[in-house]
């Protein structure tokens, strides 16, 4: 087994996923119910949501993941993007080929992603919230002109309505989350909302479609990895097959699918935001030999031009000083989208670049 599979999947055997990866002691369940019953604009909010935030706290820090439901994104809506998203990929090729990534626009199609330079085991389908975004210049040789990213449309599907659809309801959650976040880091809910408002949105969708694979044992659908963004929001299947590095103890935890529940996951930037009180953890996606598998993540991210580096009000110059060097979201998502595109030499750029020499 494994034979008619190109090597170029293979993950280094220390990668290599066990037959067995236990769904038990897995990542915490939050019901957000208490959303729908507080006006998160009334000055007594956070009282009325003390226990939520309790919990949110304690998942952030432990994990880095959670699950919720009570969520409030319309299940028709999901449903709608799952379908299109299935009659996307039951395209034959040549169709799908029509809209794919290509090396100056990052959107569409793309079956040969690499993770740490080991071939990801399924093919995705890329949009922006906004048709249309303008990537400013960056200013390097090569680099001296504003490019624009543009959404790529099969022309026949309702793929494009239910995209956007999809998009307005799934990012209102990303808000919800994002503002009660905000009040576990002790900053105001609204602090951080103006980073993802304006010109050049960021945040984009993935259909991602993991067809069955005949060995593994040794591919995987998604390397091991952690998100570069803000917040992932994740809709998974009943397949299952996403795997989180558990904090405590590094092992590998399965997360079991329920039905009607998303996924969330804190992703680097709010890792340096909170200067490391929230830690962006590692995952990975095993597949299975016998069946497909759909995944529809919502990557929130802040508008390109932002600068990412620790909240003034949770660092302290003696006791918590900054941990990262401030950076640009633009260039830094610029230039991982490039690298991602081929096959690389050296390592992607990480967070990690940008970590302070300071003494924990
Ligand atoms: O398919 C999944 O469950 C997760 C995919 C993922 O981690 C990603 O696309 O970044
Ligand atoms: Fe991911």
């Amino acid at each position: 087994m494994g034979l008619e599979v190109d090597p170029a999947f293979f993950q280094d055997p220390e990668h290599r996923p066990k037959p067995t990866i236990d769904e038990a002691g897995s990542i915490p369940l939050i019901d957000l119910s208490p959303l729908s019953s507080v006006n998160p604009d009334d000055p007594h909010a956070p009282q009325a949501l003390v226990g939520l935030l309790g919990e949110l706290e304690a998942a952030c820090t432990d994990w880095g993941f959670f699950q919720v439901v009570n969520h409030g994104v319309p299940p028709h809506l999901l449903q709608r993007l799952q379908a299109e998203a299935r009659a996307f990929f039951a395209l034959p090729t040549e169709e799908k080929r029509r809209v794919s990534r290509d090396a100056i626009n990052p959107l569409g199609y793309f079956d040969t992603e690499h993770t740490k330079n080991v071939r990801d085991w399924k093919e995705v389908f890329d949009f922006m919230v906004d048709d249309e975004v303008v990537i400013p210049a960056w200013g390097e040789p090569g680099d001296e002109q504003a490019k624009t990213w543009k959404n790529r449309w099969p022309e026949y599907s309702e793929l494009r309505e239910a995209g956007h659809e999809y998009a307005r309801a799934v990012e209102k959650l990303a808000f919800a989350l994002l503002e009660l976040i905000s009040l576990t880091l002790g900053v105001g809910a609204k602090r951080l909302d103006g980073f993802f408002h304006g010109q050049s949105r960021s945040s984009f969708i993935r259909l991602n479609h993991y067809p069955p694979c005949p060995a593994p044992h040794l591919a995987l659908g998604v390397g091991r990895h952690k998100d570069a963004g803000a917040l992932t929001v994740l809709a998974q299947d009943d397949v299952g097959g996403l795997d989180v590095r558990r904090k405590s103890d590094g092992e590998w935890v399965r997360v079991k699918p329920i039905p009607d529940s998303y996924i969330i996951n804190v992703g680097d930037i709010i890792q340096v935001w909170s200067n490391d009180k929230y830690e962006s953890a590692e995952h990975r996606v095993s597949v299975n030999s016998e069946r497909e598998r759909f995944s529809i993540p919502f990557f929130f991210n802040p508008t390109l031009s932002t600068t990412v580096e620790p909240l003034e009000e949770v660092v302290d110059e003696l006791i918590n000083p900054p941990k990262y060097e401030a950076y640009n979201w633009g260039v830094f998502l610029k230039t991982r989208r490039n690298s991602n595109f081929r096959k690389l030499a050296v390592e992607n750029l990480q967070i990690y670049h940008f970590k302070k020499n300071v003494q924990e």
